[in-house]
């Protein structure tokens, strides 16, 4: 495996039934890397990490992770790697504890090593006192926490997050900006999909925008701005996506929903 070289995809193509959702998508994810991860809606984000987690089947190409081939090789890769999916199955009827003990177990962990490292980081985000509490009662925020938790619980090195953020509070958003710094400082690598462009701005040391399945920019935030002469992530987004029609798009959908209301 290349020096620090974390994963590797080669001319990575999907397609469902007649439709091509990636395109031949070539990356090279080094150790240490906050990847931004950003495109369009139905670009191909979430089939790529779906991929990557072998969770989809039937793609052409190579990917690897950790320098081997997750087509052939066994599934013990997948223990180093962590997941926030965007839309999560999370066992309601489970306690927070359960759950993430159960997920622990998944991953490799010790029973008792993983309750007990459950109760610690659930105390860190103040929810020590819903640890046994079921998670159907729990808010979207409290929810998203507990995800959170449950794909770092096992310290992994890879870390896939699809929109992580959602639902969480102000004051969340800050620790969770900070604990994601913090663990790429110490080497981990993390793939960060988000429609958020100011966070995205924010902690991504790299930037890939996936459009129509294909790579269409990859780069710094500072290069991508040098390329687009644009300040913002939102307006390089905005330019390399094509789209600068928001004001008319606006005005035709209200108008739409404004018009012709025969309740009066
Ligand atoms: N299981 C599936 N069967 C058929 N088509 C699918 C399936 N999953 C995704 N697609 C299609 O693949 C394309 C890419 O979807 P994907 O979810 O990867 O996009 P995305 O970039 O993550 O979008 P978003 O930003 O909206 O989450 C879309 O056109 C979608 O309709």
């Amino acid at each position: 495996m290349n020096e620090g070289k974390v994963l590797s995809l080669k001319d990575l193509t999907m397609r469902y039934s007649n439709k091509s959702v990636l395109n031949g998508i070539n990356l090279d994810v080094f150790k240490g890397q906050i990847i931004g991860y950003i495109g369009p809606n139905g670009a191909g984000k979430s089939t790529t990490l779906k991929i990557m987690l072998g969770l989809v089947q039937g793609y052409q190409g190579t990917v690897e992770i950790f320098g081997q081939d997750i087509a052939t090789t066994d599934h013990s890769y997948k223990r180093k790697i962590g997941y926030v999916p965007e839309n999560a199955e999370i066992y309601d009827n489970l306690t927070a504890s359960e759950y993430l003990t159960f997920s622990g177990e998944l991953y490799g962990m010790d029973r008792s090593q993983a309750e007990e490292k459950a109760e610690l980081l659930m105390e860190q985000f103040e929810m020590k006192d819903v640890l046994h509490k079921r998670i159907a009662s729990f808010s979207k925020g409290m929810r998203q926490k507990v995800l959170i938790i449950s794909s770092l619980l096992h310290n992994p090195d890879l870390i896939f997050l699809d929109e992580p953020l959602n639902g969480l509070d102000a004051n969340s958003v800050m620790v969770i900006k900070d604990i994601l710094e913090q663990l790429v400082a110490q080497g981990k690598t993390i793939f960060y999909s988000s429609h958020i462009m100011d966070v995205v701005e924010k902690i991504s040391n790299r930037i890939v925008l996936l459009i129509d399945g294909e790579i269409a920019a990859d780069g710094t935030f500072e290069e991508l701005q040098q390329q687009s002469k644009q300040g913002s992530l939102e307006g390089i987004f905005n330019q390399l996506t094509g789209f600068d029609e928001h004001k008319h798009t606006a005005k035709q959908f209200v108008s739409i929903v404004t018009e012709g209301d025969s309740r009066e």
